[in-house]
């Protein structure tokens, strides 16, 4: 154990904690923590873990630089392959990462002010979603798919400065190769931490060079989308709406090429790809199966829907002030599935939108509250996520009720966990309120 490595679980050598960690990391985690503490140490494989279950210390910690940095150990994007790990906005670190994420952090700030492209661009997708799910006619469907492909929209849109038809390929193309590379990163971080994965099983060998092979598809297509806009670009009147590739070259032009080179970007716009779909659509499918285990939250929310705006005009951005309810369900409950502390709040195994409203009905964010993390690398995304939750929540629970087929069940308590917790798939019946 390192100098100063706080107490912890035993492992077993090589493994470290992994098997103990079982199928659900997270509860097994507050159990340690109550065992051994707030701060303690474990192992992932050979690498030690320091876990922080204290909203104070990490509040603390994750303010300073010397938290920020990543590790840039990975099996498949190896330094010489043509899309390496420490590129892009989640893996970098030091003064590379900073200029992206004020970069991307102001880029995006920029598409939701003004006229406010961004929220047009959301409810297109929302109004798009809600017109498939009124031609499931009322039979069992899992929204699981149609939902990644809105929320994945979104990110195209503000990448590309377009949205694609669910039919084109090019659509069908970048949505694979963006989740044939997500579970990439898994596998990369499982061999991460169990190393002797790579020796022997001839799957995992196989698994890791489709992967490089995998990255090599991704960024060709991200190189080829870069090259089409360029072009658009040059050859249309540019639509104004300052996209995130429309920006980046801007602002290359303005600072030395090398920090706002290709590769980066294309590591950048994967990784919003990567950060913003996965974690939105998993927490919008999360709030159908409290809305399902917790019918009354629905019809409340149901009702200050129709009484404070009516059921028969899109909700907006602007409508959120007036739904504090719907927006504490939205933004807190789905969120907040397993608080790890009680200490900070009363039942916490309990889903309870009140906990974020105050005496007075208003919006409040508890302490201990940080699904979007803290400090320097909280969550670059959270605005847009925010109001991407509120959009597509609220405005799903005003056009439908959600209801169980006949004879299925469903339970908060049947997830599986990976890089975010995802419920197990459902079908569910979406009927029409109108
Ligand atoms: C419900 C939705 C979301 C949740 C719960 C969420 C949560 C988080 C969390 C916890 C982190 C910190 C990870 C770490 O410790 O390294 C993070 C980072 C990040 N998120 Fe999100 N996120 C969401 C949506 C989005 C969206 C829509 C975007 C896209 C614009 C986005 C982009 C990012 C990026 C780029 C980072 C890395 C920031 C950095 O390392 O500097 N996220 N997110």
């Amino acid at each position: 154990r390192p100098a100063n490595f706080p107490p912890g679980p035993p492992g077993i050598p090589f493994l470290g904690n992994v098997l103990s960690l079982g199928s659900k990391p997270a509860e097994k985690m507050t159990e340690w923590s109550k065992k051994y503490g707030d701060v303690f140490g474990m192992y992932s494989g050979r690498k030690p873990v320091v876990v922080i279950n204290d909203f104070r210390t990490l509040r603390k910690i994750f303010s300073e630089d010397s938290a920020s940095g990543r590790s840039t150990n990975s099996v498949v994007r190896r330094e010489n392959s043509p899309f390496p790990s420490g590129i892009g906005l989640i893996g970098s670190q030091g003064d590379l990462w900073k200029t992206h994420r004020r970069f991307a952090l102001s880029t995006l700030r920029d598409l939701g002010m003004g006229k406010n492209w961004m929220e047009d661009t959301i409810i297109a997708e929302v109004e798009g979603l809600c017109q498939a799910l009124r031609e499931t006619n009322q039979k069992p469907f899992d929204p699981k798919v149609q939902l990644t492909n809105s929320v994945s929209n979104v990110i195209c849109a503000i990448i590309f400065g377009k949205r694609f038809e669910l039919t084109d390929p090019k659509f069908s193309r970048l949505t694979r190769l963006v989740a044939e590379n997500m579970a990439i990163i898994k596998l990369d971080f499982l061999c991460q931490i169990i190393p002797f994965l790579l020796w022997f099983p001839n799957s995992v060998r196989t698994q890791i060079l489709q992967g490089r092979a995998n990255i090599t598809a991704l960024t060709e297509f991200m190189k080829e989308m870069i090259a089409d806009h360029d072009v658009s670009s040059r050859t249309e009147h540019h639509s104004g709406a300052p996209d995130y590739l429309y920006a980046y070259q801007k602002e290359k032009s303005k600072t030395r090429e090398e920090t706002f080179d290709e590769l980066q970007l294309v590591g950048s716009l994967f990784d919003l790809f990567a950060a913003g779909t996965e974690t939105t659509s998993t927490t919008i499918l999360w709030a159908m199966v409290f809305m399902i285990e917790n019918p009354d939250v629905m019809k409340k929310v149901q009702k200050e829907i129709d009484d404070k705006v009516g059921r028969d005009h899109v909700l907006t951005n602007a409508d959120r002030s007036r739904l504090p309810y719907t927006e504490a369900n939205d933004t807190g409950g789905p969120a907040l599935r397993k608080p790890c502390a009680s200490r900070y709040w009363k039942n916490p195994e309990h889903f309870e939108p009140n906990r974020f409203l105050d005496s007075e009905q208003k919006l409040i964010r508890p302490d201990g509250f940080v699904p979007f993390s803290i400090g320097k690398r909280a969550c670059l995304g959270e605005a847009l996520a925010k109001m991407e939750l509120f959009l597509f929540i609220a405005n799903l629970l005003r056009c439908f009720t959600l209801e169980l087929p006949t004879g299925e069940t469903l339970s908060h308590e049947d997830y599986h966990s990976s890089l975010v917790d995802s419920p197990n798939p459902f079908t569910l019946i979406f009927t029409s309120r109108f």
